[in-house]
């Protein structure tokens, strides 16, 4: 069956110009000449003898052997807490969508060709995604003599969408095996929320009672390794940080070492958002993998993808961009308190089979969920 929308909308992911596919990004950083950025030359791997390692000449280290403070987040918050976080979150795609679904259905109208039609424009403007959109389309078109009122659509949506968002991978870290340490890199452009995933990741496993380190490789803004310190202060976990401008492959390489001579449990790399050129911070990514592999071979464990569920249509360009680089292995969505196309997910998981791993519905440390694809589409819709 083909609607008509198809033939209405102006412009879709396919049509978007090279031009607007270009990651979206915060303010210029302060400029550095592409000559400046170093080359990555891992440190000899001598230092991982030492028990007692001593840091390279250019690294602050801050180590909390102490026993560092608790952090002030309650995970420990019911299941009542998270569902009526994860609503609220999701409060202006749930108003966006059911308010026009409950339209569709005046008393004792059917779910005509006219209805999915209408449908199918609310689903793509929800940022579901045109493939994703088409398909439940089809699917919903089958059992439309059986869908008699606005309650048993949304139902039949749901169930339709949920194979897609479904993944075996437990999301939530409190049951999820980790390696010692485990590793875990997070990419993405500047502005999507990357340094304050972090951090709520950081307290997250805190909470579990990891010790917990932040590597500073993202060594091209000053101010990127001051706030991931704040973030270090105010979840007990350590650092490791170099100078501005140093070699974010050497940081990186550094930080698993620490890591590793001091028995954390958990490491989390922060990375540069913007270099000179797309290629330039591809590439740099890519060396800074290489070189925690050097020092662990299966390390990074995980490499998360911090989107920002705001951007529509970036999200998706970002993740093509990010994946040529390194091998995605979740998807962090920011920010999906912030709009009513939290479809976005949908068309995410849709268009790259990348599990979405966590999701963001706030400011605060607890807004950080592990994804749970029957609870998100239960506060969706
Ligand atoms: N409403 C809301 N705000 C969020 C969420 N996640 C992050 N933010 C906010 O987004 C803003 C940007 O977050 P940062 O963590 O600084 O983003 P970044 O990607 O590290 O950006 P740079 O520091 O510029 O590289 C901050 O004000 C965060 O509080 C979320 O899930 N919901």
């Amino acid at each position: 069956m083909a609607f008509s929308f198809f033939k209405k909308r102006k412009k879709t992911e396919a049509e978007i110009p090279e031009d607007d596919q270009e990651p979206e990004q915060a303010p210029e950083p302060e400029e550095r000449s592409p000559e400046e950025i170093p080359e990555a030359v891992p440190p000899p791997p001598a230092a991982v003898e030492d028990t007692e390692p001593e840091e390279p000449a250019d690294a602050i280290a801050e180590n909390k052997t102490a026993p560092s403070p608790a952090p002030a987040a309650d995970f420990s918050e019911p299941k009542s807490g998270f569902y009526g976080r994860l609503r609220r979150g999701l409060e202006k795609t749930r108003r966006f969508l059911t308010t026009d679904v409950d339209k569709l259905f005046v008393p004792g109208k059917k779910l005509d060709d006219q209805t999915l039609e209408d449908l199918e424009e609310l689903l793509i403007t929800a940022d579901i995604g045109v493939k994703a959109t088409t398909e439940l389309i089809a699917g919903l078109s089958k059992q439309a003599a059986g869908i008699t009122d606005p309650d048993h659509l949304k139902e039949a949506i749901k169930e339709m969408i949920l194979p897609y968002l479904e993944d075996d991978r437990p999301t939530d870290e409190a049951t999820r095996p980790l390696a010692t340490p485990h590793v875990i890199m997070v990419i993405g452009v500047n502005g999507v929320g990357k340094t304050t995933t972090i951090g709520k990741l950081a307290a997250r496993h805190r909470a579990n009672g990891k010790k917990v380190m932040l590597v500073a490789a993202d060594t091209f803004r000053a101010a990127a390794i001051e706030q991931l310190s704040i973030w270090a202060d105010r979840t007990g976990a350590d650092i490791l940080k170099h100078r501005e401008n140093s070699d974010p492959a050497a940081v990186a390489y550094d930080g698993v070492e620490a890591a590793r001579a001091r028995g954390v449990d958990v490491v989390i790399v922060d990375t540069a958002g913007r270099l000179h050129t797309k290629v330039n911070l591809m590439e740099e990514l890519k060396k800074i993998k290489r070189s925690m592999s050097k020092t662990m071979p299966d390390a990074p464990h995980e490499v998360l993808l911090v989107l920002d569920a705001t951007t529509g249509q970036n999200a998706i360009s970002q993740t093509e961009l990010f994946t040529k680089a390194a091998d995605v292995t979740g998807i962090v969505l920011t920010k999906l308190d912030g709009t009513a196309k939290g479809g976005i997910a949908i068309n995410l998981r849709h268009s790259f089979g990348i599990p979405i791993q966590y999701i963001g519905v706030g400011e605060q440390v607890e807004d950080l969920q592990p994804f749970d694809p029957r609870a998100f589409l239960d506060a969706m819709f």
